[in-house]
């Protein structure tokens, strides 16, 4: 039996649809979610394993480490997915912003990649952790930067576990822009995003899933970024 891919934050949006992807491909996968969106009864009916997880919760990662190793004797890949795209502007408390930052974006992967790296090793190929960052890890971003910072911090981490986990374990990042526009953003602000990248597209989320494939079917590509950004750089 194949061991399962665990994917954090995947009740919605692209996380939602790796795990339907693995699904579709009889791949099992264990998923975390915050909000119980409507999604999740269709999830468990699929026998998808759906563990509710707020990782603001000092308690959460002590109690998904447990949960996990109750169920399963090893995992395939780790997809830290989970993530919160604040910012200064909502948020006056700039060092609650920063420490929430921090903490999702970088806190909960690292503990996480530390206390489950035992379950990644017991499959018999190569296992898998993908940090997904963003763009903005090379640029910074200046209304977003506790968010692009933990971000960066994130793809650091992303250098460490791979050198520290080879040749068992390969670790990269996936680093996008635009993949799919939220549901209050205006056509405004979505003109003004599709005309950063030189593709000028809001691909979805088949992009990531394809990256995501094309980091677990790889047998030597660790410790590396991919960019999924439409050519953002060279506008
Ligand atoms: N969408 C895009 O265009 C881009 C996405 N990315 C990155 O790709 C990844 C997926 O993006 P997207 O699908 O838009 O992500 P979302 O903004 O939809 O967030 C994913 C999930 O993270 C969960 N989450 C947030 N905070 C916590 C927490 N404290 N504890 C547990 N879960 C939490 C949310 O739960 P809840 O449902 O409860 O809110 C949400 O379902 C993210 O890492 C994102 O930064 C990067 C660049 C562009
Ligand atoms: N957790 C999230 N991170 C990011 C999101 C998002 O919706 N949730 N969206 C973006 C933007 O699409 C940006 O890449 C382009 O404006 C960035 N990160």
């Amino acid at each position: 039996m194949t061991a399962p891919i665990l994917i954090t934050g995947a009740g919605q949006r692209i996380g939602l649809a790796l795990v339907q992807h693995f699904v579709a491909s009889k791949q099992p996968v264990v998923m975390t979610y915050r909000t119980r969106h409507e999604t999740i009864d269709a999830l468990e009916q699929q026998g998808v394993h759906c563990i509710q997880v707020d990782f603001d919760n000092p308690e959460s990662l002590a109690t998904l480490e447990m949960t996990i190793r109750s169920h399963y004797n090893g995992l395939r890949a780790i997809i830290h997915n989970a993530s919160s795209w604040d910012c200064e502007q909502n948020n006056p408390d700039f060092s609650q912003l920063f420490d929430n930052m921090m903490r999702i974006h970088a806190k909960v992967p690292y503990q996480l990649n530390l206390a489950l790296a035992d379950l990644l090793l017991t499959d018999d190929c190569v296992a898998d952790i993908i940090h997904l960052t963003d763009y903005v890890v090379e640029t910074g971003s200046p209304k977003h930067i506790a968010y692009a910072a933990s971000k960066a911090a994130l793809d650091n981490l992303t250098k460490s576990f791979a050198s520290k986990y080879a040749p068992n374990i390969k670790v990269n990042s996936i680093a996008p822009s635009l993949i799919i526009f939220n549901q209050h953003d205006t056509p405004e602000y979505k003109a003004k995003t599709l005309k950063k990248s030189l593709m000028g597209i809001e691909p979805g989320c088949k992009e990531i899933i394809n990256s995501v494939e094309l980091l677990l079917n790889s047998d030597y590509i660790t410790g590396r970024s991919l960019p999924v950004d439409g050519g953002r750089h060279l506008k």
